[in-house]
């Protein structure tokens, strides 16, 4: 028997508890604000910008988005950054990836205040998730959101073996750390990762983050194991499918998410969430 790993039930109950912070903090006279900044008109990335403005309004944010010309220039974006440093009614601000060849993403991640990254990909905040520091701050959402899912199935990764593939600053370095602060032993493999499938085969919990559709299969897959898939990817009939074969994976795992439906409304919530905490951190000390 496998487990399907719910991340929209998960994400909803995720989302009640922040629409529910949100009215609290209202009342103490601070609205959580995002701005998601979006540079071009990538389609997909157009979408999810939407659904996060949405989100944000529906949990009752203030929630701009800034959507900025293909051709903007470095300098123009960085000022615009800074714009939203400086503004005490914006408590996160998101740079949608992917930027446009003229940009230069790390610059960006580091022009973002710390305090303000609800990314939680600054050298100061992953420094910190890395260094398991104590404290608040912001840690990558999709990461972030995965052990939230985690917690909601019982499935604990303490002295468990965990493979994560993939090694992004998205998502694959900060969920090999996060698995790590939480007692797990981590391999990160990737695509350089001599005999992958063998690696992958040890773990009690594999996390995919490769975007390679159908990479796994279910006779790389321990069985019993917990196995967290990451891909959004599209097959031959342009389907949305995941890094993981859902189908010979049934009967083998002891869990998995679905694509969709998995790990992707997860992000979103922990995203608001996020938000959120860093409104109550900035506002009001907490
Ligand atoms: N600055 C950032 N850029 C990007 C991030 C990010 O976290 N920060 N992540 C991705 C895109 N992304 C959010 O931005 C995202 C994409 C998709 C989903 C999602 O809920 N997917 C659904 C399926 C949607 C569909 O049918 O197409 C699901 O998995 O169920 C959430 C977040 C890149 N850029
Ligand atoms: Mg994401």
């Amino acid at each position: 028997m496998t487990t399907l790993i719910d991340g929209k039930a998960v994400a909803k109950q995720v989302n009640q508890a922040t629409q529910a912070e949100v009215a609290k903090l209202v009342e103490q006279g601070v609205q959580p604000g995002i701005v998601v900044i979006i540079v071009g008109a990538d389609p997909a990335s157009q979408i999810y910008v939407r659904n996060k403005n949405r989100k944000a309004e529906k949990l009752g944010m203030h929630s701009i988005v800034r959507e900025l010309p293909v051709s903007t220039t470095q300098a123009e974006l960085l000022s615009i950054i800074a714009e939203y440093n400086a503004d005490p009614s914006i408590h996160g601000i998101l740079v949608q990836s992917p930027l446009p060849k003229q940009i230069n993403e790390p610059l960006v991640t580091m022009a973002i205040d710390p305090k303000k990254d609800v990314d939680g990909f600054h050298p100061t905040n992953v420094g910190k998730l890395v260094t398991n520091f104590p404290g608040n701050y912001p840690v990558a959402n999709t990461p972030r959101g995965i052990m939230t899912m985690l917690a909601a199935y019982d499935i604990d990764p303490a002295g468990k073996t965990a493979v994560v593939i993939g090694r992004s600053t998205i998502v694959g370095k900060p969920m090999a750390a996060l698995l790590t602060n939480a007692n797990a032993t981590v391999t990160i493999a990737h695509s350089r990762t001599a005999d992958l499938k063998a690696v992958a085969r040890t773990a009690d919990i594999l996390v995919v983050a490769t975007g390679i559709a159908h990479l796994i299969s279910g006779a790389d897959i321990k069985p019993g194991a917990t196995v967290i898939d990451v891909g959004m990817d599209r097959d031959e009939n342009g389907k949305l499918v995941g890094d993981v074969d859902f189908d010979s994976a049934q009967g083998i795992a002891g869990a998995i998410t679905p694509v969709p439906g998995g790990v992707g409304p997860m992000t979103i919530a922990t995203l608001m969430q996020t938000t959120v905490e860093l409104a109550k951190w900035s506002d009001l000390g907490e």
